[in-house]
């Protein structure tokens, strides 16, 4: 399990990330958001070594991360940190070797990589004469090629197109093992909602919320869905004590239950009017963020 703890970084007299703390845990998709400017890309860079932090720590299954751990992390940068000039397969090939792969294995790795990127007729280009959201696609393989521990990806997928990002999904899914802690940043809050099962948000350098997903969601009073039939007007939902009607708009309320079960609920509104459909709302994670920002 990858931790930072009271992680913070001062530019000048500017703290820019605030005494962060969060959990990366082994086989577990993590997403990271928060706005532009919340301090991911300080988090990560942090986390990976590229920058050091004012205050706080980073720890590897409970012990200080060194430089041998951090030649473990797949790393994706989000300035991107290929050579343009360079071509497609002596590129991964150079950064397998700078994990300490030789040069065979390192090749047969980038092949593989490719290939499964829909790109692996492209490995003898030039990286610049590649469309950006393929140049994307090697930058995945550049971080997947020595096989790595862990994965720390700064907005991997964005600009991407749908078809782009379902590879690289499913691409990751068969990377990363039970054992592989990984992060990755992204503005995408649908594509974060169907990937992740953990997520960190951040908010103005300062963690605002973390865990799973699920948790996050069990967090808010649960909501549902009732939809009367028979020209019942919903609103008359609000004359049941049991009940907090958030929204009433003709045949469908949005209710929460403030006492008693949910069956019990239902029982009582089938007692008032017929009853097509009653069913519990999942918050979108668009909104557990926006009500986490706030
Ligand atoms: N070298 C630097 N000197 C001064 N301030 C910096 C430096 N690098 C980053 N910052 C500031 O730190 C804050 C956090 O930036 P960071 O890039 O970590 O945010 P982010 O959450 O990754 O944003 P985005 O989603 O836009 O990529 C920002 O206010 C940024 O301006």
């Amino acid at each position: 399990m990858l931790s930072v703890r009271d992680l913070t970084r001062v530019y000048d007299t500017t703290t820019v990330l605030d005494g962060v703390s969060f959990d990366v845990r082994p086989g577990r998709m993590t997403g990271f958001v928060g706005a532009n400017g919340a301090g991911k890309t300080t988090t990560m860079r942090i986390i990976v070594g590229v920058l050091a932090a004012t205050r706080g720590s980073v720890t590897w299954d409970g012990a200080p991360i060194g430089a041998e751990q951090r030649r473990r992390i797949g790393y994706m940068p989000e300035e991107r940190g290929l050579y343009p000039k360079m071509k497609v397969l002596d590129q991964l090939v150079f950064f397998g070797r700078l994990h300490g792969m030789d040069t065979a294995a390192a090749a047969a790795r980038a092949h593989d990589l490719l290939d499964r990127l829909g790109l692996d007729e492209r490995a003898g280009d030039v990286l610049e004469t590649l469309s950006l959201g393929n140049q994307q696609r090697v930058q995945i393989a550049a971080a997947l090629v020595h096989s790595p521990d862990a994965l720390v990806m700064d907005e991997p997928f964005s600009g991407l197109d749908p078809i782009a990002v379902d590879s690289m999904v499913s691409l990751l899914r068969d990377e990363v093992s039970p054992q592989m802690p990984v992060l990755f940043s992204s503005h995408q809050l649908e594509l974060v909602e169907n990937l992740c099962d953990d997520l960190v948000i951040l908010s103005r350098g300062r963690l605002v919320a973390s865990g799973a997903v699920d948790d996050l969601r069990g967090r808010h009073a649960v909501r549902y869905r009732v939809v009367l039939t028979g020209g019942a007007d919903a609103g008359t939902l609000r004359d049941v004590p049991q009940l907090s009607v958030l929204d009433a708009q003709g045949a469908e309320a949005l209710v929460e239950i403030i006492d008693g079960t949910p069956e019990k609920a239902l029982e009582i509104i089938q007692g008032t009017a017929q009853v097509a459909e009653f069913a519990r709302v999942v918050r979108p994670l668009a909104q557990i963020y926006r009500e986490a920002v706030r």
